[in-house]
């Protein structure tokens, strides 16, 4: 959501803070209640209510952004939400024995410096968990000696009823009391904020300077020989190298079409490092919905997460209407449509609040909302389950409100990973046919789906990617003329025919379509592979029509090889080449 906003994005994320203190106020205001029900009455009669809600307030102030900090070191959201509940409990348990052992513990104090002892105490005030504690700690006990001392005539020994003890301002700085606590909460908020900030606003320049420059340079180093014959970006593909030639070669002035990648390179440096995308160059222009197809491992997700700006990228750049993803990455972020491969929903709003949200984050007027929220609600029949909690939804309905949201807006650049995946064929058609209006209205659109079927109905050019190239390039139609070098003949002979006829017929066909195999036979159906070259559609028609009434056939038909297949053929291109050798006759 984040994206969608571009500069607005700093806004939404002070309403989020906003939202987290409202949020812990209410949960303070609650246990200050409870407190007051149990007659915890230190804590809130007379001005120790305001002294109280101080104290919460600080610890919020600094407890929060820390959390939201930490949150960064994990990737799931529930092991993230498990492990700082774990981190909250134990260090507040921890941190607490360790300061009793410290001050309590004979033994330690003469085996320990005192320096030791303060710098360890000192250290624990980075904890928010032991701030908190020990400022109700000293609160509490500031409070009961003074009490003690107004009430008794005579107090036990162990409380010091001097004038100078019982007049203490209890938010000194002073050993027992509060002031050093509170203080410390309110400057590691302020210290965590600043971190956060300079984490949000650098981590991608850091990022993407330690990728390209650091350890790229370091790589580059070393591997000199894979660099040159891997990451040439050079293919054997004609269309491909043209792609790769036209972007090269591009005018500066016409750098902000759509999307532009250039020259890309995606190296994740690990031990050892593993080249996911191999310097790929392509152009998608308005009105087209480019596909990106490949094998488990070859390198779409790390594209597409490049493109999106989740990724850095180790070398060449992307541009979306001209703004470099490098160099400008909000400008970029707010530019595009995203349906992430797992929905990104906020479950607990119904689908059209949550579409309402993204409509004003869009900028569309106050007055036209509804309308506008409805229609996107219509075209793809989500109207019945509108107003019902996203959480309830199946995953095909989540998917279908995914891809709606990628797809309504002024975003110029849509990139939908899988977005069909789940959905019944009547809301997939549906899909399908928003997709091609939203094109047809001039955005460009990067999918990347393993339906065949779905790519043919909707990409207008589509490239398959091996080990992190692209080995092909172009127009469902191109690919098939060009790598599928076979027609796929059905011929279904009438069942009153005996088995010589249909051997004679299977000797008429091998002899006049050389090389043509038999893919399989089954109850007087027979498939088989014909190659297309020398044959023209004509030819093979005119031959057919003539063994109809010769062989008597009940039917035939003569289809183009399927996307599917040629997809295949770059699965196993060995094996197909092979297989296909040894069943020619
Ligand atoms: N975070 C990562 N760390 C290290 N290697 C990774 C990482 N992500 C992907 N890879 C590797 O990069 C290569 C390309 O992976 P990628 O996920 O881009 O492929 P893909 O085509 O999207 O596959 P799939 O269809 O299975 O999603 C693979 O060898 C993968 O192991």
């Amino acid at each position: 959501m984040d994206w969608t906003m571009g500069w607005r994005e700093m806004l939404m994320r002070m309403l989020n803070w906003q939202m987290y203190y409202i949020i812990f106020t209410s949960g303070c205001c609650l246990f200050q209640g409870v407190l007051k029900y149990c007659k915890v009455e230190v804590f809130f009669i007379e001005d120790q209510l305001l002294d109280t809600m101080l104290i919460f307030m600080l610890y919020g102030w600094s407890a929060i952004p820390l959390m939201y900090l930490m949150s960064f070191l994990f990737s799931a959201s529930t092991t993230a939400y498990v492990k700082l509940v774990l981190f909250n409990y134990f260090s507040g348990i921890f941190s607490l024995l360790i300061d009793m052992t410290l001050q309590y513990s004979k033994e330690l104090e003469t085996k320990m410096s005192n320096d030791t002892r303060m710098r360890i105490l000192n250290t624990l005030l980075l904890l928010p968990n032991y701030d908190l504690a020990k400022a109700l700690e000293n609160y509490s006990n500031a409070y009961q000696d003074k009490t003690l001392c107004h009430t008794l005539k005579y107090p036990p020994p162990s409380v010091n009823c001097s004038k100078t003890n019982i007049e203490k301002n209890v938010y000194s700085l002073e050993e027992n009391m509060i002031g050093k606590y509170l203080i410390t909460m309110g400057v590691l908020g302020f210290v965590l904020f600043l971190l956060i900030f300079l984490w949000e606003t650098t981590l991608w320049k850091v990022k993407t300077f330690l990728g390209r420059y650091v350890y790229f340079g370091i790589y580059k180093k070393f591997k000199q020989n894979t660099i040159s014959k891997e990451l040439s970006g050079e293919s054997e593909d004609e269309d491909v190298e043209k792609e790769r030639r036209r972007v090269l070669e591009l005018p500066q002035e016409l750098l902000n079409t759509i999307i532009l990648i250039k020259e890309l390179i995606k190296i994740y440096f690990k031990c050892p490092a593993i080249l996911a995308v191999k310097n790929i160059s392509l152009r998608i222009q308005k009105g087209e919905c480019f596909g990106l197809l490949g094998f488990n491992g070859a390198g779409k997700t790390s594209t597409f997460k490049m493109l999106t700006g989740e990724r850095t990228a180790t070398s060449g750049d992307m541009f979306i209407e001209g703004f470099s993803i490098t160099k400008n990455i909000l400008k970029v972020r707010s530019r595009i449509g995203y349906c992430p491969q797992s929905d990104a929903l906020l479950e607990y709003m119904t689908g059209r609040e949550i579409m309402i949200m993204y409509a004003r984050i869009w900028g569309v007027s106050e007055p036209q909302i509804h309308l506008y929220v409805n229609n996107w609600l219509n075209s793809l029949q989500l109207e019945p389950h509108a107003d019902r909690l996203i959480h309830t939804y199946s995953g095909g309905n989540k998917r279908r409100l995914s891809t709606a949201i990628a797809l309504m807006g002024k975003s110029s650049a849509i990139f939908l990973d899988e977005p069909s995946t789940g959905m019944d064929p009547v809301a997939r058609r549906l899909l399908w046919n928003l997709i091609t209006q939203t094109r047809e209205t001039g955005k460009a659109i990067v999918i990347t789906s393993h339906s065949m079927e779905e790519c043919e109905a909707l990409c207008t050019r589509l490239a398959i990617m091996v080990k992190g190239k692209f080995v092909c390039l172009g127009s469902p139609q191109h690919l098939k003329n060009k790598f599928g070098h076979l027609y796929i003949l059905k011929a279904k002979v009438k069942p009153d025919i005996g088995e010589d006829k249909l051997e004679d017929f299977k000797i008429f066909i091998s002899t006049i379509f050389p090389g043509s195999v038999i893919k399989q036979e089954n109850q007087k159906i027979i498939n088989y592979y014909i190659p297309s070259k020398d044959n023209s559609w004509a030819k093979v028609f005119g031959i057919l029509e003539e063994a109809k009434e010769q062989f008597n056939l009940e039917d035939y038909s003569i289809s183009q090889i399927t996307l599917e297949q040629v997809f295949l053929t770059f699965a196993y291109p060995d094996k197909t080449e092979d297989e296909y050798k040894k069943n020619v006759p």
